[in-house]
């Protein structure tokens, strides 16, 4: 447990579960399940945000300007979640760990490099590293858990295959909601304390039966065959992997378990994270609430950009044709620019500096693709595109974000199917998502509600006061 203390107004001393850096989980948990450490942490975890509450409830936490109502709320502090932080420069950490530590200490598969998602989905959970018996335990429980009803394949099976895939995956991940735990437990008359149990199970149920419906979206639209069945005695990445036809190439699965880690959490105000957040505050249970999640993702300011970046690449290799010299790629960009149009993978709402997310994917391709021309097309945009934005003027942060990098690495796997990435980034999410549900309602989350005003209600309350 952390060795930091917040002093509570009634002068009693409160352990902060998460203020200290994460530790090996064996040694203070020995091997409880995923569910007995939550249920061991919560009860303090409740009493330190009382204390943060009590000690600190009524200060000011800085000004609000107009602009910010106006602008999307950009850097309005309105939210909190322990899980991940975000910092302009330096990017994500994961309960305080960036990313290269996670790929140092998380447990990866026997003969891998990559951490595994499930060691992240704990950390995540409980602030901790977890042990290699923990995580095997982990993708047990979510192979057992992994299967679909059969009216959501059915649902998948009618859908048209023009239908885009992140509509699909949304519509079956809201059908989940059938089944949900909190709901039926919600409907019997459960107490608020005890909300967190069933919403758990709810969000170790949707992770689990995400490789399946991704799976089954990806076969039924671009072939493929029958969906095999998913390997208890193997990884969450394994299966994702061979769900979608590519599990016997390890190089992909070894990107699927860094892809999923790193796109899992990006602290609490994107939009997917955010949307989940806010339905599940309506105590919407954790199936529509991811839902929602997904339909925001589904946008191209945010996860579809994995998508429209390579759409974009590839007009562009069409246009300019293979080993374009620097000065065609730098017309091709301004005029995406002069066209009105972002350039995609490029600026963030809160980065300021390169993506670490886009770095780690980089380190991936130097050592496993170096020669890919697509990968070479994105080193050399890497160079060019930051320049351009920067002269244009506008975006506050000219560098690449994740989504510049992925799609490229889908493809040289032979993952050629743009509009279906977002689908992957999705499976992702879902982690960084449900343990921010799982968290809320541990500590009796209230219902959102923040205030909206008219802008003739601005004019009038500065009226004469310039
Ligand atoms: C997983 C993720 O969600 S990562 C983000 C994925 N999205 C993309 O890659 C799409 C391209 N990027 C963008 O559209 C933006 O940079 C966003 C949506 C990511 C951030 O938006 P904001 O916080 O509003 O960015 P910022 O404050 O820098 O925007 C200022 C101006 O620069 C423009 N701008 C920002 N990034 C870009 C870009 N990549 N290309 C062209 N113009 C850009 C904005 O459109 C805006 O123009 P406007 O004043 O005419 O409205
Ligand atoms: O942080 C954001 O606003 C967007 C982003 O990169 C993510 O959600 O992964």
């Amino acid at each position: 447990m952390s060795t930091i203390f917040v002093r509570s107004v009634l002068g009693q001393s409160r352990r902060s579960v998460f203020a200290a850096p994460a530790r090996l989980a064996s040694t203070s948990a020995k091997q409880s399940t995923l569910k007995e450490r939550l249920a061991d942490l919560i009860p303090a975890e409740i009493e330190n945000v009382k204390a943060t509450r009590a000690a600190h409830g009524k200060k000011s936490f800085g000004p609000v300007i107009v602009d910010q109502l106006y602008g999307g709320m950009r850097g309005l502090p309105a939210l909190i979640w322990d899980g991940s932080v975000l910092d302009a420069d330096e990017g994500i950490r994961f309960r305080g760990k960036t990313i290269p530590e996670c790929q140092e200490l998380l447990p990866k598969a026997p003969g891998g490099s990559e951490p595994l998602p499930e060691a992240l989905f704990w950390l995540l959970v409980t602030g901790e590293v977890p042990t290699q018996e923990q995580v095997a335990t982990l993708s047990k429980e979510w192979a057992a858990r992994s299967a679909i009803p059969e009216f959501v394949e059915e649902i998948l099976d009618r859908c048209p295959p023009t239908l885009h895939p992140m509509s699909q995956f949304s519509l079956a991940v809201t059908a989940l909601n059938h089944d949900s735990a909190f709901a039926k437990a919600y409907a019997a008359g459960i107490s608020k304390k005890e909300y967190w149990g069933p919403v758990f199970e709810d969000c170790m149920d949707l992770i689990a039966k995400l490789p399946n419906i991704a799976g089954r979206i990806y076969r039924n639209v671009y072939g493929g065959g029958k969906l095999p069945a998913i390997d208890a005695e193997k990884d969450y990445s394994w299966n994702l992997a061979t769900l979608l036809g590519f599990g016997d190439n390890k190089e992909f699965v070894e990107l699927m378990r860094l892809y999923v880690t790193i796109h899992s959490d990006h602290e609490g105000g994107n939009v997917s994270a955010h949307t989940g957040k806010l339905v599940a505050s309506a105590l919407s249970d954790p199936f529509l609430a991811f839902g929602a999640s997904l339909n925001g993702l589904a946008g191209p300011l945010h996860g579809l950009a994995n998508q429209e970046v390579l759409v974009w690449l590839r007009k562009m290799q069409s246009k300019l044709g293979e080993n374009a010299s620097d000065e065609a790629v730098k017309e091709y960009v301004w005029s995406t620019l002069k066209a009105g149009q972002v350039v995609p993978g490029y600026g963030h709402a809160v980065l300021r500096k390169t993506d670490p997310r886009y770095m780690a994917q980089r380190e991936f391709a130097l050592k496993h693709l170096p020669d890919d021309p697509m990968f070479k097309l994105v080193a050399q945009v890497f160079k060019i595109v930051p320049d351009i934005l920067l002269a244009a003027g506008k975006a506050k942060n000219p560098w690449p974000n994740v989504d510049a990098h992925s799609g490229v690495l889908l493809a040289h796997y032979g993952l050629t199917e743009m509009q279906f990435y977002t689908v992957l980034f999705g499976v992702s999410r879902a982690f960084g998502v449900s343990a921010q549900l799982i968290w809320d309602r541990a500590l009796g989350a209230p219902i959102e509600r923040p205030k909206s005003y008219s802008t003739a209600a601005i004019q009038k309350m500065f009226a004469n006061k310039q």
